[in-house]
């Protein structure tokens, strides 16, 4: 774990604080080999300003299709409904045209492969400072003194140098940084993150993913970070959700989910430890295989993998709690993790 730095803050703020997301009763629906599916299913959740919600989940349960819907770029075909609020603005009813002027400066993204963001031939300065007098509508000048600061702000050493060079003469790290300052530089309203570290070494992962809080927390954005990793959760993110084939399963604190889970689900995810979790850096492995979305079983889709399971779970799903909330009839005691 690297020592947290106390960073400058910065000198231009966004002109109003930026409200958070929203999503309420989300469904995701795909064509698939038996017509169409629903991928996800009656999702809620909220991420404030400056707050990092984590949504985990094994492959395949939906995360990066959530991200996807909250940031209007689902695939060809898909069917949205439910309600995706941003500052109070509906997102989900935004045409193409709306969407193109919002995307990258009020919702900006961060993917898993750094270099794809950039353009491999361009200097990495002049693309920061294009994004950044895009955005921002300032002089060359002005953004090139932004430029700096952001990329000073995210812990890069000598960013005068640093912006002659081209992508492939930088390292990993350095690029995802980079493209984060890009992400930054439109002072977003929501930072969507997709495994955003996944291709880096584990030490620059957790580097680059303290700087990011560190940054959303600052500038009170809200951060929604799709992850495998629960060390990852634990490190950075204020609450958790966890996916089980396409829906909610356990949602809330990361400090009540994470270490007092309650769901079977999340309590097989948790077992060995977020720090056992951290070693390997992924989720671990539980008995069985989550069910295909156009075969999902009536009641808990998570029933025919679970120890808990009652013949109620084959028939209807029960939703309890509030600041912690949990789908399930059984759920394990609320020990200690
Ligand atoms: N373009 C698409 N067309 C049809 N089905 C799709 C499409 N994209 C995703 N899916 C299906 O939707 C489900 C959820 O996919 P999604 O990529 O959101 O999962 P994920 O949790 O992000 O997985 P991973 O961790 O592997 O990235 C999967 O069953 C996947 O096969």
């Amino acid at each position: 774990m690297c020592a947290l730095r106390s960073l400058p803050s910065p000198q231009t703020k966004s002109p109003a604080p930026a409200a958070g997301v929203e999503v309420t009763g989300l469904n995701i629906s795909l064509p698939g080999p038996r017509g169409r599916s629903a991928i996800v299913r009656d999702l809620s959740l909220s991420c404030a300003p400056g707050e990092v919600l984590a949504i985990v989940g094994e492959s395949g349960s939906g995360k990066s299709l959530t991200s996807l819907a909250i940031s209007g770029l689902l695939p060809e075909g898909a069917h949205v409904t439910g309600s995706v609020r941003l500052g109070g603005r509906e997102l989900t009813t935004l045409s193409e045209r709306k969407w193109r002027d919002l995307r990258g400066r009020e919702v900006a993204m961060i993917f898993q492969n750094p270099r794809g963001s950039l353009h491999p031939m361009l200097p990495v300065g002049r693309q920061l400072i294009e994004v950044l007098r895009l955005h921002r509508r300032t002089r060359r000048v002005e953004a090139r003194a932004e430029a700096v600061k952001l990329l000073t702000r995210l812990g890069l050493p000598d960013p005068q140098n640093l912006m002659l060079r081209v992508p492939h003469q930088l390292s990993g790290g350095m690029c995802q940084r980079i493209a984060l300052a890009m992400a930054l530089a439109g002072r977003p309203r929501l930072l969507l993150a997709d495994e955003p570290t996944t291709a880096l070494d584990a030490a620059v992962q957790v580097e680059v993913l303290r700087l990011l809080a560190e940054t959303v927390a600052e500038e009170r954005i809200p951060m929604i970070l799709v992850t495998h990793d629960l060390a990852v959760v634990e490190a950075v993110a204020d609450k958790v959700l966890v996916l089980y084939a396409g829906e909610m399963r356990e949602y809330g604190p990361v400090s009540s989910v994470l270490q007092r889970p309650r769901h079977p689900y999340t309590v097989a995810l948790t077992a060995s430890g977020p720090s056992a979790a951290h070693r390997r850096g992924r989720l671990p492995q539980i008995d069985g295989t989550p069910p295909a979305p156009w075969d999902r079983p009536p009641g808990c889709s998570f029933a025919p993998r679970c120890a808990n399971a009652s013949p109620i779970c084959q028939t209807e799903l029960a939703e309890t709690g509030n600041a912690h909330r949990l789908r399930c009839h059984n759920p394990a005691e609320a020990a200690h993790v």
